[in-house]
């Protein structure tokens, strides 16, 4: 999006309150997905992002995730040191599969009529959006954002299945950090110091998160 189109967007609809929602399994949430919400907020001069985590990821339930509060817990953790960044419980606390049709059906029922919403998502999952649930009325609700990340390819041509105009792709910082590979390098007593923000290492170390493969030990890593 260049500078002209965004001031071009925000003259259209002036006055409007512009929520971005970042959701994700966050488990753990890492530098990866900040640095996408902190860049879609600049590009995009968006009032707050939401951070939603998901209640009950469905597509990944064949590998099992951790508990849905301490996912919470870390990206409430994650998000305090900036302003312009919450936390959602809207997905945890619905029962049953967590669906992104419901997730921003809610909010804009929370926020009102006023609010336009940014879904802000990785090129990975910008791939897969015709898999959602009710995916058909996902793009009526909010404008999706898709952010590049590394060893995901993605050009304009992957956006051809997509309703036009309904997906911006924006290239952010590549951070070729993955949640899974966080976790891995934390059962494999390897540091993930710097891949997420301080208080999260501590927090896996707190609650036991990611045990190791080669004990039962508690996690002792410094
Ligand atoms: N390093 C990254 N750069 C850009 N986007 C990212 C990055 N990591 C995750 N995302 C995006 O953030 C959103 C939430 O991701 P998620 O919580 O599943 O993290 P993940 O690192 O992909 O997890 P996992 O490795 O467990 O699948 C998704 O839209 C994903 O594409
Ligand atoms: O709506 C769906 O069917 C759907 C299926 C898979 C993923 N999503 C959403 O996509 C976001 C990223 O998901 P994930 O699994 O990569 O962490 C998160 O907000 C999920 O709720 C949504």
């Amino acid at each position: 999006m260049t500078k002209t189109e965004l001031a071009l967007a925000r003259a259209a609809r002036p006055g409007r309150y512009r929520l971005g929602v970042m959701g994700g399994t966050f488990d753990p949430i890492h530098h990866g997905h900040l640095v996408a919400a902190s860049e879609v907020a600049a590009k995009f001069a968006l009032d707050e992002v939401v951070f939603v985590p998901t209640g009950v990821p469905w597509q990944k339930r064949d590998r099992g995730v951790s508990a849905a509060e301490d996912r919470y817990l870390m990206t409430v953790i994650a998000t305090a040191s900036n302003p312009r960044f919450t936390v959602s419980r809207v997905d945890i606390d619905r029962p049953g599969d967590t669906f992104t049709v419901d997730t921003l059906r809610d909010l804009r029922a929370a926020r009102g009529p006023d609010t336009d919403l940014f879904f802000i998502t990785g090129a990975d999952a910008v791939r897969q959006i015709l898999t959602w649930r009710g995916a058909e009325d996902l793009f009526g609700l909010a404008h999706f954002v898709g952010v590049t990340r590394p060893g995901v390819p993605m050009t304009a041509d992957d956006l051809a299945h997509l309703p036009p105009g309904s997906v911006t792709l924006l290239e952010v910082p590549a951070l070729a950090i993955s949640s899974t590979a966080c976790r891995d390098r934390v059962m494999a007593r390897q540091p993930i110091w710097y891949l997420v923000p301080d208080g999260i290492v501590q927090y896996i170390a707190k609650r036991g998160l990611y045990p190791p493969y080669d004990s039962k030990a508690p996690n002792d890593r410094s």
